[in-house]
């Protein structure tokens, strides 16, 4: 049995469906992140699960029991959110006891689970300082410690890294990610950053106008996108027809009529290079028209008889010999074409 199953979850506001008979099982101590564009429904799932948004139609289970019912407070779910929402006037302890009192803990016992919640989120010395005193790291890290506190089945998380500068967020993704293993906390997260859903997830579903178009492991979704949506959405995806794909040499007799083909999936050659790997290739000239340092990449645009496409290169300083308006070879893996599903989103 799945720790949390949704099943058939539809929503409305007004004429417009929100969440369109949605499902998604998640199993215990799984880390499952929803992505997806602004608006797709991301935030109103997770409401409707934490009781915070009423469905229309649909059950949320819980370890095989049906909360869709139950008071937000009676459901077991924790939720955090973008904006940390600690209470200003109170102490960290207090903030994380908060919720421990209100459920007539014994004061030994609220204390030792403080305690140990302070230790979880590594801020020992900071016990008895107010949320202004804090970085906006630190008290996403105290909120994060006042929704664990009370032992939730399944934590929430709208977006909580979002309002934090690069640098920090970063870090913070690592940290909540070593917790939530710690804890083997059964987790919904959500977010609009592919990056962060690729580095942090077990699982990741990728919705789009109330509905999960593609679930999979990041591997997966990076390596295998279904659908057009999902490989412009996931990463910097090339999508060819199948007449583009005709520009090049070989033998073009693929099943599909649309692929996706990652950026660092293909290969930049001087015209006069001798190629000496054996796998089997599109191959076709090209003109560089951009050269973009991303860092560790070089990102090409290039222009091949009217078709712009990007390549990524790893970027080994001075030794590429490639350079804009040069004439060069590009070599595509046949199997790196992916089809895509017709039509699909
Ligand atoms: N209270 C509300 N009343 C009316 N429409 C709403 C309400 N809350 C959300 N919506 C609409 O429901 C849709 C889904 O919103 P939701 O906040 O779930 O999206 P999201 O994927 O979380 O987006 P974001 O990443 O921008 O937070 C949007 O079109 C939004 O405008």
């Amino acid at each position: 049995m799945s720790r949390l199953s949704i099943q058939n979850v539809t929503k409305y506001f007004g004429a417009d469906t929100v969440l369109d008979h949605l499902n998604l099982d998640v199993e215990k101590g799984e880390f499952v992140t929803l992505l997806g564009p602004s608006g797709c429904g991301k935030s109103t799932l997770l409401r409707c699960i934490a009781g915070l948004a009423v469905m229309e139609e649909g059950a949320i289970m819980l370890e095989g029991r049906d909360i869709s019912a139950d008071l937000p407070k009676d459901r077991g779910v924790g939720m955090v959110f973008q904006s940390y929402e600690l209470f200003p006037n109170m102490t960290v302890y207090d903030n994380i006891a908060f919720g421990l009192k209100m459920h007539k803990m014994p004061k030994d016992a609220i204390r030792k689970r403080v305690d140990e919640m302070i230790q979880v989120i590594d801020l020992p010395n900071k016990m008895n300082a107010y949320p202004h005193e804090l970085s906006g790291g630190q008290q996403q890290r105290v909120a994060l410690a006042r929704s664990m506190a009370n032992q939730p089945k399944v934590m929430l998380m709208d977006e909580p890294l979002s309002a934090l500068d690069a640098k920090i967020r970063r870090n913070l993704r690592v940290e909540l990610r070593n917790i939530q293993k710690k804890l083997g906390m059964t987790t919904i997260f959500v977010t609009h950053d592919q990056e962060e859903a690729l580095t942090m997830s077990d699982r990741v579903c990728v919705m789009y106008k109330g509905k999960i178009v593609q679930m999979g492991t990041p591997e997966e979704i990076y390596t295998n996108p279904k659908t057009e949506f999902v490989a412009r959405f996931i990463g910097n995806y090339n999508i060819l027809s199948i007449e583009e794909l005709r520009l090049w040499n070989g033998d073009i007799r693929l099943a599909g009529k649309q692929f996706a083909v990652r950026p660092e999936s293909m290969r930049l050659y001087p015209l006069l290079e001798t190629i000496e790997d054996l796998i089997p290739c599109f191959e076709a000239e090209c003109m560089i028209t951009e050269a973009t340092v991303l860092g560790n990449i070089m990102r090409y645009v290039v222009d091949l008889k009217g078709l712009k496409l990007t390549v990524d290169a790893l970027n080994i300083s001075g030794k590429s010999g490639l350079g804009i308006g040069m004439t060069v070879k590009l070599r595509l893996p046949i199997e790196e074409c992916k089809v895509l599903a017709d039509g699909g989103v």
